[in-house]
């Protein structure tokens, strides 16, 4: 047998859905410098889930089946009521909360095609409602009910903070769900197939994806980043934080990919973001150590920032709580595990890889009274 660590450089499916060729994101052949600077999230999620970008009529149901189904049962609330609220990060309440919205969904178990789609769009719509609940849950605050006229990145903003907001701020939050939402088969997506290949249900594809976005060597890096961040305080803190961290072997977060080798090319535009919203909002410290530290990991290490490094800094200056980062991310990636989801059942096979065993041979079993 073989072992591949990791899974490296295997190649476990087709898939028409996004690729990464000699470090290129593209979304359904659409380079993905071209979406961020041109696209809506919205037409993204319809290029994901159609191969094709919508055409207005197409982009405008879309945004009209979004819009009524982004209400949440009134029971998820008042479980988030229940929880031991300053213990749970908000990742586990989303996870739990995706679960949950599965036990009210007539068409939980329907396998047909149209009932498959028909509850991708209610995911799609719902994840920013449940993420926003929480959020404000936690504080004490009553959730704000989406508004129908609303775009899908206003909406998310405006249901986190019941205030319409500014332009600039739809703007570099609708950017981020573009460059977020999807992105071959890594480790959150994989889990999604994995689970929906045994002919699992959508919900618990979602869920099982959710758990595994929120390690820190997968989303939940972009919450970490900021923890470093503020850890290391001031630029001049920089340089002896990361160099004592890179002789400690210690991770630095936000760097590092498994298949970019060059760099992430999403990185780049969420660099620009955070230079600029930075320092609208006063703090271009978080940009300028940023910067500086990835100077120094790419120098030392050789090791690119990732989408997580400068989306921390970016989501800091939306006014967004830092343990919200890896959710955000949720909201976005729903799309292309959506995705996957729909086209892993469209030509299904389980997926079930071996292990090379390693532990002993041959033993006989001892009584429980022989054993000493
Ligand atoms: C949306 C996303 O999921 S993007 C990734 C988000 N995750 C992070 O930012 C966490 C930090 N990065 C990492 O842990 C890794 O780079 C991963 C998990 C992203 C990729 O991991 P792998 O492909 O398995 O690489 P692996 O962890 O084996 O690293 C290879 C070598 O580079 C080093 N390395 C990799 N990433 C980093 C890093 N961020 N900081 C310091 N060293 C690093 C490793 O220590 C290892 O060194 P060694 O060969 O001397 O032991
Ligand atoms: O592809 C990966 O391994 C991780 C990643 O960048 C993503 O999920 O966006």
């Amino acid at each position: 047998m073989t072992v591949t660590r990791g899974l490296e450089g295997v190649v476990a499916t087709t898939s028409s859905i996004s690729s990464i060729i000699d470090d290129t994101l593209t979304y359904v052949g659409y380079n993905i410098d071209d979406l961020a600077e041109n696209a809506t999230f919205e037409e993204v999620v319809y290029l994901l889930w159609h191969r094709e970008l919508p055409t207005k009529q197409q982009l405008e149901e879309l945004k009209q089946q979004l819009a009524e189904n982004a209400t949440i049962p009134k029971e998820i609330i008042e479980h988030f009521k229940m929880y031991p609220i300053e213990k749970v990060h908000p990742m586990a309440a989303l996870r739990t909360a995706i679960s949950m919205l599965g036990l009210y969904d007539e068409e939980a178990d329907v396998m047909t095609k149209e009932a498959n789609y028909r509850k991708a769009i209610r995911l799609q719509a719902k994840v920013p409602t449940v993420v926003t609940a929480f959020a404000r849950v936690r504080k004490g605050l009553e959730p704000v009910e989406p508004r129908k006229d609303l775009g899908f990145a206003a909406n998310f903003l405006y249901m986190l903070t019941g205030e319409e907001p500014n332009e600039t701020a739809v703007e570099a939050f609708d950017k981020a769900l573009v460059l977020h939402a999807d992105h071959e088969l890594n480790a959150s997506t994989f889990t999604a197939r994995v689970c929906v290949a045994t002919l699992s249900d959508v919900y618990s594809g979602i869920t099982a994806a959710i758990g595994a976005l929120k390690g820190p060597l997968h989303g939940g890096a972009n919450e970490a980043v900021m923890k470093m961040l503020k850890e290391i305080g001031t630029i001049d803190n920089v340089e002896p934080y990361i160099r004592k961290k890179l002789e400690n072997k210690e991770k630095i977060m936000g760097f590092g990919h498994r298949v970019y080798r060059k760099g992430d090319p999403r990185a780049k535009h969420l660099r620009k973001m955070s230079e600029k919203l930075t320092k609208l909002v006063g703090e271009p410290h978080w940009y300028e150590m940023s910067a500086k530290i990835e100077e120094i990991v790419t120098s030392e290490k050789s090791l690119p920032p990732n989408v997580d490094f400068y989306s921390a800094s970016v989501y800091h200056c939306l006014g967004i709580d830092h343990d919200l980062f890896t959710p955000i991310f949720a909201v976005s990636r729903m799309s292309g595990w959506l995705a996957h989801i729909l086209e892993q059942y469209d030509n299904n096979r389980l997926i079930r890889p071996r292990a090379e065993y390693t532990g002993p041979e041959k033993r006989t079993y001892v009584p429980i009274e022989q054993r000493g």
